[in-house]
């Protein structure tokens, strides 16, 4: 299933968010979303992922949602959003809970997609007794339970430690290998975003508008970190951001005050 935002424009009160968005995501493609604090990234999700309306601008859905899809929009937090008196399958099949299901299917549905994660010995744990790498392995188990068409990450690796984040990242490089998800991914994280994106939308600060599209062309199993091509477009990314990232905060700072 294919994604098309056409026209995406926002304002909150005065403040216009976002102008003018126009993206399509591929199935099976990875769209990173990079832009300085406040351009409007998490907001470009919700819309997605239909929690809020644009003021204008449309989100449209076309081609088959995938087989046996439960919910074909589907977030990744940056928190987990875990819930802690549960353990990690519980966690898991309360995505399912809601959906026309026998407890055999959802026993099914669980235990395939803990295997697919690696949590399969994990599974009767509670989330205060695991990493936040972990931790996030589970969030990740729980958006694929659904059989989504489009994951919707915000910054779902920001909370983690840079070594954690590395194997995070490895982990869904092996993933999309596997599967050929397709994702919608907010990232603050240049590198992340040259790691895992097929494409790179780089937002203008508010109101975010597309400055620009960067498209890698390397198989995401051949990236790695120290690769002279990815280091190139990353220094690439940040010259384009960091005037607009200054400006951005020192408004933030305005706005504060
Ligand atoms: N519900 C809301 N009501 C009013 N203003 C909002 C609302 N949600 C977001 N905003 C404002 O819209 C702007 C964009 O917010 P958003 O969180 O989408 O940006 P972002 O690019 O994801 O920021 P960051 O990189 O800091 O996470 C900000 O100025 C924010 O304060």
């Amino acid at each position: 299933m294919d994604l098309l935002l056409r026209g995406i424009t926002h304002r909150y009160g005065a403040t216009e968010v976002l102008s003018g968005i126009d993206l399509s995501i591929a199935e099976g493609e990875i769209v990173c979303i990079i832009g300085p604090s406040g351009c409007g990234k998490s907001t470009l999700l919700r819309f997605i992922g239909g929690l809020e309306r644009p003021d204008e601008g449309e989100v449209l859905l076309s081609g088959p949602v995938p087989s046996g899809s439960l919910n074909p929009l589907t977030y990744v937090f940056q928190d987990f959003a875990l819930l802690p008196w549960r353990s990690v399958e519980a966690n898991v099949s309360l995505v399912l809970e809601d959906h026309p299901l026998s407890a055999a299917e959802r026993e099914e549905i669980v235990a395939d997609v803990l295997e697919r994660t690696g949590l399969s010995d994990f599974r009767k744990a509670l989330p205060r007794q695991l990493s936040g790498g972990m931790k996030q392995r589970v969030a990740i188990a729980r958006a694929l339970s659904v059989r989504p068409a489009v994951m919707l990450m915000d910054e779902p690796l920001s909370a983690l430690d840079s070594q954690t984040r590395e194997l995070l990242m490895d982990d869904l490089v092996a993933l999309w290998q596997r599967e050929r998800f397709t994702a919608c991914y907010v990232t603050h994280n240049l590198a992340e975003a040259v790691r895992l994106g097929h494409r790179i939308v780089v937002l203008s600060r508010r109101p975010g508008r597309i400055r620009t599209i960067v498209e890698i062309d390397r198989d995401l199993g051949e990236r790695e970190a120290g690769d002279p091509k990815l280091d190139a477009v990353q220094r690439e990314l940040w010259q384009l951001l960091r005037d607009e990232a200054r400006a951005a905060d020192r408004e933030i700072a305005h706005d504060v005050a």
